[in-house]
């Protein structure tokens, strides 16, 4: 084992408590910061006695710590007499000092010398006299798993579980670094106890270090660090503690941890097989900062929140413990903002998954599979992913056979492949509610679309996409959120205008937020909101110039179309004349007379 190294930080646990401590850093502390002790001498013989014995440890420091600071000194007698009774048990302890480590001695001899097996029939039997007259049970957690290939599940539950434990009811701290959590994780130091209460009963927990040999070919033994918390307890409550205890210690780490970790944003990988690869998500968009009618907005939050808590409800029901989104809108209105909002009020990680990069629908539900519990699987601008309806696919069909009687160069088949998604419909539709949706536990499953119409009615139906939500233009209630978040103005003078503005016209939240923002220091909110008045009226006027573009488009188009029919009506009179005249002619030559072909054409 190398030597470490690490940095200690000491503080009263009393006065400062170690979540502060870890925020703002430790408070001075010496001996002079503790009560003054009176007494004279002998009394710093007790102190220094009390320092003494501090350092002899855990259990000895228990026996000898009263508290001198708060007794009052009645007399010399008395403090000899202490004195007395201190050397006295000073004494026993040296005596018991030098039997224990006779044994250790003996024990670290023995050890040397005997076989491991006779050792372990020896500890065997030593344990079974002990559990006769021990009547407390042990139960060790282990950081590896048996095969010692992962870390464990369980050692990591109750890693989180003690954190908070332990930052208020440990005096010795261990702080880690640990992956993927947002803050320091604070965590009981080697052989440092625990109590916890739960239903009434009193439990212990120890985090414990081993070293133990590793099997290795080299000349020097190399050692291996094993970790484990080993759990204290009575055994009359043997039922509490395996029926509901251990439980409770998984969920609320879980809990713990997920809300510690820093969630991620994965995306799938181009050309590299079924893989996710992620950065951390710090997008800062709220439900606060997002910009829509506050009625709609506190629907969505409800639906969410019911989802988050819905576990026993999706279980009563028969159904997998996800629900389905479509945002669709105009660009600019706010969808990828409310998929932010979403991901930071669920505390869930996002998936943006790039349906072009996935090669086939196995690959698709590979993909599926490493999905873990909440998350939030977004397909953006679904309505560009893929070829969805099946129908387009049998037309690209068709035109590459056209293609391919024109094209003397024909396409190679392995160059088609890696450019080409296979994923399906079908695919994707038992990617959302396949047998497999359900692995992995509670997930929202997001898609956005500028043209909800160019969707398949299977792919957005109820049930696939439990709810259809529409983003659309700035409201006025949509535009208050916003110019309190970019100028901090709860009401204005210019809000009426504006009101009646954004009746009149559409602009975008994306729009109105661009002229919301503050562009230098010489800007205020009334040069903000002017500029907002503006771009509304210009907006305004460029849509009635528009409309009537368009009118006048129409109107020429109406009339040329008017034209053309007319036209052809023209030529279709003068055709049949030049028919009659033809078939005169011809039936002149055939020697039939024109009034029989009049008579042909009238009578059927
Ligand atoms: N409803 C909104 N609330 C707050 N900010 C918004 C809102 N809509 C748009 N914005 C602002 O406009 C920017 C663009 O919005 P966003 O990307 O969410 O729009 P979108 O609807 O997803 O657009 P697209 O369809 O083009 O992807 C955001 O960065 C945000 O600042």
């Amino acid at each position: 084992m190398g030597a470490r190294s690490n940095y200690e930080c000491r503080f009263p646990s009393k006065r400062h408590k170690a979540s502060h401590v870890m925020s703002t850093g430790p408070p001075s502390h010496s001996w002079e910061g503790a009560p003054p002790l009176r007494g004279g001498l002998i009394f710093h013989r007790l102190v220094e006695q009390r320092c003494c014995l501090y350092h002899l440890g855990h259990a000895m420091r228990r026996t000898f710590c009263f508290h001198t600071q708060e007794q009052t000194v009645s007399g010399l007698e008395q403090f000899e007499m202490q004195w007395r009774k201190m050397m006295k048990m000073g004494e026993l302890w040296t005596q018991l000092g030098s039997v224990m480590a006779s044994m250790m001695f003996a024990y670290a001899m023995f050890k040397q010398f005997f076989p491991d097996d006779l050792g372990n029939i020896l500890e065997k039997y030593t344990q079974k006299l002990v559990g006769y007259v021990y009547p407390y049970i042990q139960i060790s957690f282990d950081e590896y798993t048996v095969e010692f290939l992962r870390r464990s599940e369980v050692y990591s539950s109750i890693q989180s579980y003690l954190s908070t434990k332990s930052s208020t009811r440990a005096k010795r701290l261990k702080a880690h670094d640990v992956k993927g959590s947002k803050a320091l994780v604070l965590g009981m130091d080697d052989n440092e106890e625990v109590t916890d209460e739960f239903q009434g009963i009193k439990l212990w927990w120890v985090s414990m270090k081993s070293a133990s040999k590793k099997s290795s070919f080299s000349f020097y033994p190399e050692y291996e660090e094993r970790k484990q918390y080993k759990l204290t307890f009575h055994r009359r409550h043997r039922d509490i503690v395996m029926g509901s205890y251990l439980d409770h210690v998984r969920q609320e780490g879980k809990a713990i941890a997920v809300s510690n970790r820093q969630r991620k944003l994965y995306i799938n990988n181009t050309g590299k097989g079924a893989k996710w690869s992620h950065v951390v998500f710090e997008h800062p968009a709220t439900f606060e900062t997002l910009a829509m009618d506050p009625k709609e907005k506190q629907a969505i939050i409800n639906d969410l929140m019911k989802f988050s808590k819905g576990k026993d409800y999706y279980k009563k029901i028969g159904k997998a413990w996800k629900r389905g989104y479509l945002l669709y809108g105009p660009p600019g209105t706010g969808k990828s903002t409310m998929i932010s909002a979403m991901s930071n009020l669920m505390n869930y990680d996002v998936y943006d998954l790039e349906l072009t990069a996935v090669k086939d629908n196995t690959e698709l539900r590979k993909l599926l599979i490493d999905i873990t519990g909440k998350a939030i699987i977004v397909i953006e601008d679904i309505d560009c992913s893929l070829d969805l309806t099946g129908q387009r696919k049998k037309k690209k069909q068709e035109e590459e056979k056209d293609g391919d009687e024109k094209d003397p160069i024909p396409k190679k088949p392995e160059e088609e492949e890696t450019t080409t998604s296979k994923v399906t419909l079908s695919g994707l539709l038992n990617f959302i509610d396949g047998i497999w949706s359900a692995c992995g536990g509670e997930r929202l499953i997001v898609f956005t679309t500028n043209y909800v119409d160019k969707l398949d009615p299977a792919l957005i139906r109820r049930g696939r996409m439990d709810k259809h939500i529409q983003l659309s233009y700035c409201c006025f209630g949509a535009f208050k959120v916003l110019a309190r978040n970019y100028l901090d103005v709860e009401s204005h003078e210019l809000f009426g205008t504006i009101e009646r503005l954004l009746g009149e016209t559409d602009m975008t939240p994306a729009d109105v937020a661009e002229n919301l923002m503050l562009k230098s220091d010489t800007e205020d909110a009334d040069s903000c909101l002017k500029s907002l008045i503006e771009a509304l009226e210009a907006a305004k006027v460029e849509a009635r110039v528009k409309a009537e573009e368009e009118a006048s488009k129409k109107a020429e188009e109406e009339a040329k179309l008017k034209a053309d029919k007319e036209e052809k009506e023209k030529e279709k009179s003068g055709n049949s004349n030049d028919d009659v005249k033809c078939n005169g002619t011809k039936d002149k030559v055939k020697g039939t007379p024109v009034t029989e072909v009049k008579e042909n054409g009238v009578t059927p």
